[in-house]
């Protein structure tokens, strides 16, 4: 049985909660365990799971978080800050699902976020078990 940690940027809390149905459902139904953190946004996320890898006890992460885009550039700095630190620590060999929502209204987002729709934290959930049994079929 492996052990995931959930690492959430509550930036919208019905949002989350949408996305962490899906993401809970997904490790549920295959067998596995979880942990769920919360950090403010969605650029505290890669540094959250550098932290929760360094203490060793879980064996694959998922990002949860919705950036919807204002009135400024710094939509686009949480999107691929974010997105490149995620993407970096996967580099480093940790099996990481990224469930980040990065959309341009809440309508976009509630689709992608329901489990009955597009089912993205249940996406992400799966993406890092599938990483995490790659790593373990090479040995890591
Ligand atoms: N606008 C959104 C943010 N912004 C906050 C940042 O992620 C970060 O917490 C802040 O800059 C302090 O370091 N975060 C989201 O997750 N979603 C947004 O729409
Ligand atoms: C994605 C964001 O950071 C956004 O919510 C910030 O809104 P604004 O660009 O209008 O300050």
């Amino acid at each position: 049985m492996a052990r995931l940690l959930i690492v959430e940027a509550r930036f919208y809390d019905h949002l989350n909660d949408l996305l962490l149905e899906g993401t809970r459902a997904a490790i549920e139904a295959a067998g596995h365990e979880h942990e769920t953190i919360t950090v403010p946004g969605a650029l505290e996320v890669p540094a959250a799971i550098a932290l929760a890898a360094e203490s060793g006890r879980y064996d694959g992460y998922v990002a949860l978080g919705v950036v919807i885009r204002g009135e400024t550039y710094h939509f686009e700095i949480v999107s691929n800050e974010s997105a490149r630190g995620i993407m970096a620590l996967t580099l480093d060999g940790l099996a990481i699902g990224n469930g980040i929502l990065t959309v341009e209204n809440e309508a976009q987002a509630l689709t992608r976020a329901r489990r009955s729709e597009k089912d993205k934290g249940g996406e992400a959930a799966k993406a890092a078990l599938a990483m995490l049994a790659l790593r373990e079929r090479f040995g890591g």
